[in-house]
This record gives structure tokens, C-alpha cells and sequence, in this order.
């Protein structure tokens, strides 16, 4: 590992993962991993379900393809898992978590519906994502952060940038927040 470490961003489909992997990789310079993206882009899965309507993510082609970046350090990863990741690519661990009548709503306007709306939702209620963080990744490094509004996402984001500039990740360039995408 080198003095830039590892982020993962995880959390349920719609909890606001990748926007905040973006904004914070435009800031920091660091490079943003979504997994989902990846697995498709590089084959890294064995089909598609067509009854969740996704790609079959293959854990050890993921790990395996990510090996090397994963080592040099500077990276955020994005995905709505955590359990199949070395413990020690991660220097810090982000479970997104967001109030289950605005995840439906969020996840409806992107046409989910059916087995996969319910699915998603049941996730969240049950903070499955939560408890997986838990089990995967030791207390000090793991923050639960909630993701509902756009204030909230601010605030997220200093979260993380005051998590890598305490940390060995080093100087980031800090941009007010009147410059921050926003969705
Ligand atoms: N904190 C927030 N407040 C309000 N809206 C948000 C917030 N975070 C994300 N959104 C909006 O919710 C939707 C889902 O966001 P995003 O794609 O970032 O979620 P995700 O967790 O990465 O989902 P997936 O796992 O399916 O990729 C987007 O329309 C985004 O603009």
C-alpha cells in the first residue's frame, strides 16, 4: 500500500453511492471504481439474471482484477456489497444508509419495480448492508452515514475529505461547496 489508501463507499441500490464517489474523486484526484460499471466493461461475471435484470458478478475475477490498482492506493470504490473484498484494501469504509420512503421513491423514478423494488427496499429496512460492513471490516475504520437529502450529501463529503486528510491518504484539494456537482 502505498501513502494514498483506499475508500469504499458502499450502501442499498439508490442510496447515493456513486454521486458521492464522483464528487469525491473529482476532489481528491483519486480514482472512482464502480464495481457495477467494471464487472461489465471487463466481463467480470458469469451472465446475466435476467429475473434481478443485473450482470452475475464473479468475486474472484474482481479481486483479481483489481489486485494491482487496489495496491498502489488512491482509489474509491463504489458498490452495493462489501463482503468479498480483502479486509485490507480499505482504509476507510462508508455505508450509506437512507430513509426507506425516499430510497422507493428514488428507486422507482429509475424504473425498478417488481421483485427487484422490493428486494432493494427489504435490504435497506433490514440494514443488510450495515450489518455486512459490520461483520467484514473492524469498528474504527467504518462510518454509517445518512444519505437523504442534498445537504446531506454535503456534509457527507467533508466527512470523507476530513477522513483523508487526517489520514495517511495526505493533502486533498479541498473546492468550496458552491462548486460541488450536484445531481
Ligand atoms: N443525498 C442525496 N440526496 C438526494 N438525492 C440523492 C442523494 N444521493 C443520491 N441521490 C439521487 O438518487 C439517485 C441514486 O443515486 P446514485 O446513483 O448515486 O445511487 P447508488 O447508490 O450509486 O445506486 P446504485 O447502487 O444502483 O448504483 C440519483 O438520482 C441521485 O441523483
Amino acid at each position: 500500500m502505498t501513502d494514498k489508501g483506499n475508500v469504499l463507499i458502499t450502501g442499498t441500490p439508490g442510496t447515493g453511492k456513486t454521486s458521492l464517489a464522483s464528487i469525491l474523486a473529482e476532489q481528491t484526484g483519486y480514482s472512482h471504481i464502480e464495481i457495477g460499471r467494471f464487472v461489465k466493461d471487463h466481463n467480470l461475471h458469469d451472465g446475466w439474471d435476467a429475473d434481478l435484470e443485473c450482470y452475475i458478478l464473479n468475486e474472484d475475477k474482481v479481486c483479481d482484477f483489481l489486485e494491482e490498482r487496489m495496491s498502489k492506493g488512491g482509489n474509491i470504490v463504489d458498490h452495493h456489497g462489501c463482503d468479498f473484498f480483502p479486509e485490507r484494501w480499505f482504509d476507510h469504509v462508508v455505508v450509506l444508509q437512507t430513509e426507506n420512503g425516499i430510497l422507493y421513491n428514488r428507486l422507482e423514478q429509475r424504473g425498478y419495480k417488481g421483485r427487484k423494488l422490493q428486494e432493494n427496499i427489504e435490504c435497506e429496512i433490514m440494514h443488510v448492508i450495515v450489518e455486512e460492513a459490520r461483520e467484514s471490516y473492524k469498528e474504527e475504520i467504518l462510518k454509517v452515514l445518512k444519505s437523504d437529502t442534498v445537504e446531506d450529501q454535503d456534509a457527507n463529503v467533508d466527512v470523507v475529505l476530513s477522513l483523508l486528510g487526517s489520514s495517511k491518504a495526505g493533502n486533498v484539494n479541498r473546492s468550496s461547496p458552491e462548486k460541488r456537482q450536484r445531481f
